[in-house]
Parts: structure tokens; C-alpha cells; sequence
């Protein structure tokens, strides 16, 4: 028997995106809605109930109101809002992060998928503080470049827009009060004592990121290095089909360079550790709207699903 699946949110970024994942699936049966009506309280209420799966794509108001019209206790709701994701009784839907984070999609009806900067953020950070490299008191901090689509629709838009601003043909950085969305995730995933200090950059380009944890390897377990670094998250990944932690030479070590939109297009997340003796650079390169949403969000569905992994995301 086929899934049934409903995205709220289909017209949006996140949204279509999925949608455009199943093209190629017929094990799953999409409940599509009036798109006249795709604002419309009960026609969602209606929808939501009669899936077996619901993805929510919209914004956090929206997200929350979604979850509050299921009566239906059969139904999971993969939400990629921030609604969820620090919230009691739900997952977090980050596979690879360990067996229980795995297990909790596996059995749970409420998944919350990560934040973009945060999957690039906590990729580097929980495996180093769950092995014991980072000590929970470090004062993180990070900073990342993202694609322009990272932000939705409407800032598709005006990216490209022809009569847009000067400035938005460079990057520009924002949350600069140091209050973006995604802390709350990046401390409670992680275990981290404090916020980190967080600078997000946002770039004349669709899609792809790199997000990048700066540590002074002094302040790190006695006697780490760039290479034990490298091995500790090497292991900590080890057999992940989406995850793939780059030996210490590669086309980044040779060229210099690191391009944010180096993954547009692929699902995956690669890890690179950079530096020397005293100061140490780890990046985590993927695609905002594949890894970093959509790509996590059917992850995560096949999880529950029960599906070999291994196989990809599109079977
Ligand atoms: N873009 C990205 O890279 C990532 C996005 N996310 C998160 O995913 C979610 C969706 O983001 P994204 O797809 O980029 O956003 P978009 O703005 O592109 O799409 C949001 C969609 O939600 C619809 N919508 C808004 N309010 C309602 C409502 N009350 N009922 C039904 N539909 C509604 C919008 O309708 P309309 O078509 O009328 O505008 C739009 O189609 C957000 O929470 C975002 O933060 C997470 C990770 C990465
Ligand atoms: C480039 C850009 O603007 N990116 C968005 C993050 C997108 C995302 O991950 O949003 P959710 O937390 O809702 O999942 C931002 O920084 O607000």
C-alpha cells in the first residue's frame, strides 16, 4: 500500500522541493491540495488527517498551527520549521548524530528537522563534545556563508529581481545582534555551555553553504591535532551514506579555497579540518536546501519508513 503524503507548504522553497523528490516514487501516494485553498484552516485540517505522513514547509506560526488540527494519532509530522526543534516529544532529525537520535526518528510522530546553519554547526560540534576533544565550557564560535535560497521565496525574489539593490551582489552579514534562530538548537543538540557566537553570511548565489567552527587546538583535550580531529569525526561518521569526513588532503588543501556552492545539488554533507599546530578550522560544505531541508526532511522519512539508507533518497 501506497504513503500517504501531504506537504503544507507545497508552493513554497522547502516544499516544492520535496514534492519534486517523489516525481520518481511509486511507493508514495501525494495528497495534493486546491492551491486556491492552500491557506485555508480546514482544508489543511482535512488533509493533515487523512496522511500517513505530513511535511510541514512554513513558516513557524504556520507550523505550529499545523500540528495543533491533528486528531489523527496515526499521523507523523516531519516539520522543517524551527517550530519544533528544541521541544519535548519531538525528534531531532539528524540520523547520523548517534543510535538514539537514529531510533527516535525510527519510532517517533513528531520529527523536527534541522535548521540549515544548525546541521552544518552541530556536525562539527556534537561528535567533538560527545568524544570528549571540545570540553563543554569552549567558548564556540562560527560563522557561515549561505546561498541566497536558504532564506525563502520571497528573498529568492529579490536576489533576482532586476532592479535590486547594489549590495546584494556582495555577501552580507546579518544577525548581527547575535540572535539568530538557530542557537537555541546549536546549544541544546550539542551540549555546549554557552550560545556560541554565531555570523552567518548570506551570498549573490542560489544555493550550497559552508558552515565553519573555528577552535585553538590549546583549548581542545590534551594533545589534539589537526589529524585527531580529523579521525575522531571520521569514526564518528564512519558508514553514513550522507556524510563524508574528507582525508586531510583533497582538492581544498590544494587549491585553498572552499566554495560555498561546492554541493548545490547533492544531498550529502562533506566535513573538512584545516590548520596547523595551534589553530584549527572545521567546515561542514553542503546544500541548504538538500541536507540543510528537503534532503534531510525525506531522510527522515525513510527512516520511518524503514528503508535501507544505503540505497539514497530517491530509491
Ligand atoms: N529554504 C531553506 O533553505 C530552508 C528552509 N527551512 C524552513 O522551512 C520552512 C519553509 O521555508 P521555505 O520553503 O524556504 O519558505 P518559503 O517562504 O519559500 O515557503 C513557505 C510557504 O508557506 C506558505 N505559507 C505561509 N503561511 C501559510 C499558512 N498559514 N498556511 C499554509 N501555507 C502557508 C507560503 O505561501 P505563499 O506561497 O502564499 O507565500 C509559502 O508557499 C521555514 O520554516 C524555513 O525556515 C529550513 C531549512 C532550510
Ligand atoms: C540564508 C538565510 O537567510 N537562511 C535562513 C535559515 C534557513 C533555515 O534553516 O531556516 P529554519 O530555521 O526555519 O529551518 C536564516 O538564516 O534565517
Amino acid at each position: 500500500m501506497k504513503t500517504k503524503v501531504f506537504i503544507d507548504g507545497s508552493a513554497g522553497t522547502t516544499g516544492l522541493r520535496i514534492d519534486e523528490r517523489f516525481a520518481n516514487r511509486d511507493d508514495v501516494e501525494i495528497l495534493k491540495i486546491d492551491p486556491e485553498k492552500r491557506k485555508d484552516v480546514e482544508e489543511r485540517k482535512k488533509m493533515i488527517n487523512a496522511s500517513d505522513i505530513t511535511f510541514l514547509c512554513l513558516p513557524d506560526a504556520a507550523s505550529r498551527e499545523s500540528v495543533s488540527l491533528v486528531e489523527n494519532d496515526q499521523v507523523c509530522i516531519i516539520d522543517t520549521s524551527t517550530a519544533h526543534r528544541t521541544e519535548a516529544g519531538w525528534a531531532y532529525g539528524f540520523p547520523e548524530l548517534s543510535k538514539e537520535h537514529r531510533e527516535k526518528i525510527k519510532t517517533g510522530k513528531r520529527i523536527a528537522v534541522p535548521g540549515c546553519h544548525a546541521t552544518g554547526f552541530i556536525s562539527v560540534v556534537y561528535p567533538l563534545v560527545a568524544n570528549g576533544i571540545l570540553p563543554k565550557d569552549y567558548p564556540v564560535s562560527s560563522f557561515s556563508l549561505s546561498g541566497y535560497s536558504g532564506a525563502g521565496k520571497n528573498t529568492i525574489a529579490a536576489y533576482q529581481s532586476l532592479d535590486r539593490p547594489e549590495a546584494f551582489s556582495s555577501g552580507r552579514e546579518y544577525a548581527l545582534t547575535q540572535q539568530h534562530k538557530h542557537l537555541k538548537e546549536m546549544k541544546a543538540i550539542t551540549g555546549i555551555d554557552r550560545l556560541p557566537l554565531f555570523s552567518p553570511i548570506i551570498d549573490d548565489y542560489y544555493s550550497g553553504m559552508v558552515v565553519s567552527v573555528p577552535l585553538y587546538t590549546d583549548m581542545l583535550k590534551a594533545g589534539s591535532t589537526v589529524e585527531s580531529v580529523r579521525d575522531c569525526l571520521a569514526k564518528h561518521y564512519e558508514g553514513e551514506p550522507f556524510i563524508q569526513v574528507c582525508p586531510l588532503d583533497n582538492e581544498v588543501s590544494e587549491s585553498g579555497f572552499l566554495p560555498g556552492n561546492g554541493l548545490s545539488g547533492w544531498d550529502g554533507l562533506k566535513i573538512y579540518v584545516t590548520g596547523n599546530e595551534d589553530r584549527i578550522v572545521v567546515s561542514s560544505q553542503f546544500d541548504n536546501l538538500g541536507k540543510g531541508a528537503s534532503g534531510a526532511a525525506i531522510q527522515c522519512m525513510n527512516i520511518v519508513l524503514g528503508y535501507d539508507e544505503s540505497k539514497g533518497l530517491n530509491l
